[in-house]
């Protein structure tokens, strides 16, 4: 960042001593033609927008170091051509003066709205990419060598986009005078001047024109595909790290669906950023550059069929234009935002529904839910359909307008300048510059009106991302102190609780512990009514509930291991749903086929390498037995079982726990459990005992007698 920063300073500097020397040329180089004026005071301009923009945003900076060496580089072409060191058909190519002015005038621009909110929310999500030091991705060969960062590649390839889409517009802004020569020649009859031009002029440029379309897709591709995977890396990490996804629905911050917001909300985002910034600022160089031809052809403009002079009339009259069609797009298409933020939300409620129903399909067929669940999914699509058809009808409104106004465009400039061409006041070259000059400026306001869409669509994806980002960044700050309860690991050996109050989301206490101790070694039953909050208390102990004040601490630099009733089966190998949660790789096969012998599933020992949903081909009691095999590869110095053979026979479940005590005889037990078969398998016992007002204190209790 401090080199990013320093950077700017130096081009700063340079900037000024250039704008200085374009200053003393009639002095030292008294030959040739000076620029004019202006072209030097925006050099001085140039540096101090440079200079102010020491603390703008990563991403808007990189336009403003853009911007400041297009400068330079236009400038600094003509200053060369004006010396006659450039060869006569490159300084024919050349855009005119008022080109590198231009420069200027959008770099402060950029500098100017970076303040305004909706382009702060945009920064805030793009400028952690452009900061980034880490390394450049190996997953992308395009680019990969273009920078010693991630963030550098970024910056470069947002850099090169740029000057790819500005050198597309002095292009297209060459292409205008190509017209003016062109007609001006076959209104002479002038052939060698006609075939000059189109050997000369317009091949090189139709060349130059479809190079730079081909190398700007390419730009533009590698630049989003390298964003995409930084950023979708970045999110999905950061939702995963220290159970954020577990968090995220109990903070006040409205974030639905993550699912969607990272896979298909950080790609519109990219896409439409990179899309927008380049080419809004692109079709903006081009109105300005258009704007100026139409003024030098209409200074002394002759009101048609008056005597009456309006300086700049053209002009005048292209703005007024653009200012009107703007806010009446702006008007008709505003309510576009909201129903574009619900189209999205409708939509990925719509596909969730789906997705859990092919997850929970057996018990749908067992309990022929299938009426009530698509009853459900017909009153979800129809929220999609209400909406949309919302949608269709304001673009229905927004096209009415925009169409009429692309239709009167279209004569507009022929209405206006073919009198003082009749009158044999203009060439017909300048009559066809104007047309031509007069479609640009309108192609560019097309532009932006036709955009008007997809920046609905835009800024509907920014507040989802941002708002996904702040849910984060909340749920991880519940993960720290939380509500005052403290997760720490101090202690020799046992779990231990000190004045610890453990509270449901809606602040209502349910558990309650003075002095709270689970001792080291040995197998502990925690029993008590349901809905007691002995779940809560394992959460507790696991660090993951975040509701509550207090102290739960449990021993440094040990293992454990929470298996819950339902355990959670990951898509993929029967390999690595007995690894879960390490990686498939971690355990040799052998070992893997062990654990589920111990566990009672030796059936399933040959069948490491099947793909298949496990979680629905296994009974209920087979998916516990192979969690139990987890443990058994895991070997945790502390195991909770959250319930964890409710599903088995107790045959079974003797079995199992006379297992675990023998193959783990360092790991302390810790079960949930109402069955009193239980009571034998374990050395005490805590009860959770109620102490009014619907909260309960766990409590050691002794072990009842075995039944006769
Ligand atoms: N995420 C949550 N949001 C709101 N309430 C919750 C949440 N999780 C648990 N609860 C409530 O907390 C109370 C205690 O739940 P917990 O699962 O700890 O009970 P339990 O003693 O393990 O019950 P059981 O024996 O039935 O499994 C219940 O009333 C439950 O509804």
């Amino acid at each position: 960042m401090a080199a990013f920063k320093s950077r700017l300073g130096i081009q700063a500097v340079l900037t000024a001593l250039f704008a200085l020397l374009l200053l003393a040329i009639p002095v030292i180089l008294p030959g040739i033609p000076s620029p004019p004026l202006y072209v030097s005071l925006a050099g001085f301009a140039m540096a101090g927008i440079l200079v102010a923009s020491h603390n703008l945003s990563a991403y808007l900076k990189i336009f403003v170091s853009v911007y400041g060496i297009g400068y330079l580089v236009l400038a600094g072409a003509k200053m060369l051509a004006a010396m006659g060191a450039l060869p006569a058909t490159v300084a024919a190519l050349l855009p005119p003066d008022f080109a590198a002015t231009g420069s200027v005038v959008f770099g402060g621009i950029v500098l100017a709205i970076s303040h305004w909110k909706p382009i702060r929310d945009i920064t805030l999500i793009a400028d952690p990419y452009f900061a980034s030091h880490d390394a450049p991705s190996r997953e992308i060969g395009m680019f990969r060598r273009f920078g010693r960062t991630e963030g550098q590649i970024g910056r470069n390839l947002v850099a090169l986009s740029i000057f790819v889409n500005f050198a597309d517009v002095a292009l297209t802004l060459r292409f205008n005078f190509f017209y003016r020569d062109m007609y001006n020649a076959l209104q002479e009859f002038d052939a060698a001047a006609f075939w000059y031009q189109l050997g000369y002029i317009f091949v090189p440029l139709a060349i130059l024109n479809v190079v730079i379309g081909m190398f700007d897709i390419y730009v533009d591709s590698g630049l989003q595909l390298r964003w995409r995977t930084w950023l979708t890396h970045n999110l999905y990490e950061r939702w995963l790290g220290q159970g954020t996804h577990y968090r995220i629905p109990f903070v006040d911050e409205h974030a639905d669906n993550p699912d969607q917001r990272i896979q298909s909300d950080v790609n519109n985002f990219i896409a439409q950023t990179t899309t927008l910034s380049t080419r809004l600022l692109s079709q903006a160089a081009q109105l300005v550059s258009f704007i100026v031809i139409l003024w030098t052809l209409s200074r002394d403009f002759v009101l048609p069929f008056t005597d009456t002079v309006i300086p700049g009339f053209l002009v005048w009259l292209v703005i007024a234009y653009a200012v009107v069609g703007t806010w009446l797009t702006h008007l008709i298409g505003k309510p576009l935002i909201g129903l574009d933020y619900r189209q999205e939300q409708v939509e990925a409620d719509f596909r969730f529904a789906l997705a859990r129903n092919r997850i929970y399909s057996e018990q749908i067929a067992l309990l022929r839910g299938e009426r009530a669940e698509s009853s459900r999914l017909a009153t979800l699509f129809h929220a999609i359909v209400d909406n949309y058809v919302g949608i269709i009808f304001r673009r229905i409104k927004l096209i009415a307008f925009t169409f009429s106004y692309r239709q009167a465009s279209t004569i507009f400039p022929l209405v206006i300048a073919a009198p003082s061409f009749f009158a044999k006041k203009i060439t017909l070259g300048a009559l066809q510059q104007t047309s031509n000059a007069f479609s640009n400026v309108q192609n560019s306001l097309n532009f932006f009106i036709n955009s008007y869409t997809i920046l609905a669509a835009y800024k509907a994806n920014t507040i989802r991302l941002g708002s996904f980002k702040r849910a984060m960044t909340k749920a991880e700050a519940l993960a720290g102190a939380g509500y005052g309860l403290a997760n720490g690991n101090d202690t020799a050996g046992a779990v231990t609780a000190r004045d610890l109050t453990l509270a449901l989301p809606d602040g209502r206490e349910i558990v309650q512990a003075g002095a709270f101790e689970l001792p080291k070694s040995g197998a502990t039953l925690v029993t008590g009514p349901s809905g007691s909050g002995k779940s809560t208390l394992f959460r507790a102990i696991a660090g993951i509930w975040p509701f509550g004040k207090g102290r739960v601490d449990v021993p440094a630099g040990q293992s454990a291991l929470v298996l819950p009733q339902r355990p959670y089966l990951p898509l993929g190998t029967l390999r690595g749903a007995v690894a879960y949660p390490h990686t498939v790789d971690h355990f040799s096969d052998e070992a893997i086929r062990e654990a589920l012998r111990a566990a009672r599933l030796p059936q399933l020992a040959d069948q490491l390498d099947m793909v298949d949903t496990w979680d629905r081909r296994l009974s209920g009691g087979e998916q516990q037995r192979l969690a139990i095999a987890r443990a058994i590869l895991a070997k945790p110095d502390w195991l909770f079982l959250d319930e964890s053979t409710a599903a088995l026979d107790e045959e079974t479940e003797a079995e199992i726990y006379r297992m675990l005590r023998e193959t783990l005889p360092g790991t302390t037990i810790v079960s949930i459990g109402h069955r009193s078969t239980l009571n034998k398998h374990h050395d005490r016992r805590v009860e959770m005992k109620p102490t009014g007002e619907g909260r309960f204190e766990p409590r050691m209790s002794a072990m009842p007698a075995p039944a006769e």
